[in-house]
């Protein structure tokens, strides 16, 4: 059929477009079905959507994929239905148990960088690798595929080192920290972080507060070489880019399964050459990994995934029972790292960690026998921040110091009712808060935590301040707060049951 293209000023994420509802009936097409538009040698599928904005013999585009197709308002196309692709069929195999080939999974992993799985169908491969789960031929194959349907990188000259964290734990700036400690020693160090996926501030959330986080791969290449270090999105770049396609299903329902984390991480390490890779696995009550066992599981998952790659993969367990630092969401935890690097002291669970994963670093690339100790120098000697400041510039960012950092001017602050000392921080409640307050989509949004598990509060102190850009915004999340309430001090009652007062 011959569709008039209709040019929708909105730009989607998913590949939709609009027809006339008695066109699609004509056509044979229903609600998930597929259309291929095709302009001469270009061509492109879409799930049309039925819709009365289009007249009969138009087709409404989004104008990200008008400029993809390189058709303009008025042109005329070519569309026909095409069939559901293979891959939902190995989706099914896996739903229902089965292990995938490695040709069904690079088939599954293509379709989901070309996409042409509907969210719905990517949601049921994300939710199978959670049910099912995955063997390790499988994951191998699954990164394999991540890394090789995208861009790599390799650097000519210099040791190539990377760290990466599962996340989980809210308020973990630490990557801002170590990259620049890192880089300052000389080594190349190439960062691709993820947005937020179950926490309410990704890596690359928090450092696009300071600069900007969408490099190119020539890009990153050109700053590390030049730097040291980059710190970047790496969904914006060609780089696995499947992974940032799945992290986006998995954000609204808090999901990480573990052969995606695994696949997800090591792709991104692996595709930058990375020879030497610390994983950083948060251990603790609310975190991805509630204890030990399952981290020492975690690790030699890691261990053994980077041996099959040809990476040399050490795993720190670190801490993860509470938030790292006192700042949770984008530019109030920007604003902790770079007053920390500032004044050369800070929060001991932010510095002690990133201290910590840079000195495992250097110890893996043979620069020092004591990592520890020689990160802890260099950032005590200033060089982390000169160097932070450095990848800041290259990376195009304007800010030179923490108090430059706008946060949200909606405000609020729960104070302790009784004396007492604080007996939890709980993660998932604070994260909850956070993204109530409207973290990570609101820079300025988040929680300051006034006081930490095993600190002593007298009544009237602080506990923690909710920061929103926006009113109604701040409301949610004090209402949030009220219902879950993310810190317990010794002696507080948590519930009523039941709830109603006896007269
Ligand atoms: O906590 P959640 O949101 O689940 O995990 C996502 C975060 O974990 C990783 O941290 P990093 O890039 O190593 O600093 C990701 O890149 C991302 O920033
Ligand atoms: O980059 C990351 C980090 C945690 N989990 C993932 O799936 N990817």
């Amino acid at each position: 059929m011959i569709f008039k293209v209709r040019l929708i000023p909105v730009k989607m994420n998913e590949f939709y477009g609009f027809a006339n509802e008695e066109d699609l009936k004509e056509i044979g097409i229903i609600h998930g079905d597929r259309l291929k538009l095709v302009k001469g040698s270009k061509s492109i599928t879409i799930f049309p959507q039925p819709s009365q904005i289009v007249a009969r013999g138009e087709i409404g585009i989004p104008i990200n994929i008008a400029e993809e197709l390189k058709v303009k308002d008025g042109e005329e196309i070519k569309a026909f239905p095409i069939s559901r692709p293979k891959s939902v069929e190995y989706i099914r195999k896996k739903l229902s148990g089965k292990k995938l080939s490695k040709d069904e999974i690079y088939e599954i992993i293509e379709d989901i960088v070309n996409n042409s799985l509907s969210e719905i169908e990517l949601t049921a491969f994300v939710v199978s690798n959670y049910l099912v789960g995955m063997d390790f031929d499988e994951i191998e194959w699954m990164t394999r595929a991540m890394i090789e349907t995208g861009e790599t990188i390799s650097f000519e000259k210099g040791i190539v080192v990377d760290k990466h964290s599962i996340g989980g734990v809210p308020g973990n700036k630490i990557s801002l920290i170590i990259v620049p400690t890192v880089a300052s020693a000389g080594l190349l160090i190439p960062k691709t972080a993820s947005r937020a996926i179950t926490s309410a501030s990704g890596t690359a959330d928090t450092m696009e507060v300071l600069a900007n986080v969408n490099l190119s791969v020539e890009e990153i290449k050109e700053i590390t070489e030049r730097v040291g270090g980059v710190i970047a999105w790496g969904g914006a770049t060609n780089i696995a880019p499947a992974d940032d396609k799945i992290i986006r299903v998995e954000y609204p329902l808090s999901l990480d399964p573990k052969p995606q984390l695994l696949a997800s991480v090591m792709a991104k390490k692996g595709a930058v050459g990375a020879k030497h890779v610390v994983i950083d696995i948060p251990v603790g009550e609310g975190a991805k990994i509630s204890d030990m066992k399952r981290g020492r599981e975690l690790s030699s998952d890691f261990v053994e995934l980077g041996r099959r790659l040809g990476l040399n993969v050490t795993c720190a367990i670190t801490y993860g029972g509470q938030p790292i630092g006192r700042a949770v969401g984008p530019a109030l935890e920007a604003k902790e790292a770079l007053k920390a690097m500032e004044e050369r002291k800070g929060s001991s669970s932010l510095l002690e960690k990133s201290f910590g994963i840079a000195g495992i670093l250097f110890e893996m690339a043979g620069i020092a026998m004591n990592g520890y100790e020689y990160a802890k120098e260099l950032f005590m000697k200033g060089k982390t921040h000169e160097k932070f400041l450095e990848i800041v510039e290259a990376q195009g960012g304007e800010i030179r110091r923490s108090e430059e950092i706008m946060v949200g001017e909606n405000t609020h602050t729960f104070t302790a009712s009784f004396e007492g000392a604080v007996v939890a921080v709980r993660n998932k409640a604070i994260v909850k808060i956070a993204r109530a307050a409207g973290a990570p989509k609101d820079k300025g949004a988040g929680i300051v935590i006034h006081k930490k598990k095993g600190e002593v509060v007298k009544k009237g102190d602080p506990l923690f301040t909710i920061y929103a850009e926006k009113d109604w915004k701040l409301q949610n999340a004090v209402e949030t707060a009220r219902s879950d309430f993310p810190i317990i001090v010794s002696g507080m009652i948590l519930d009523r049951y039941p709830s109603f007062k006896v007269m």
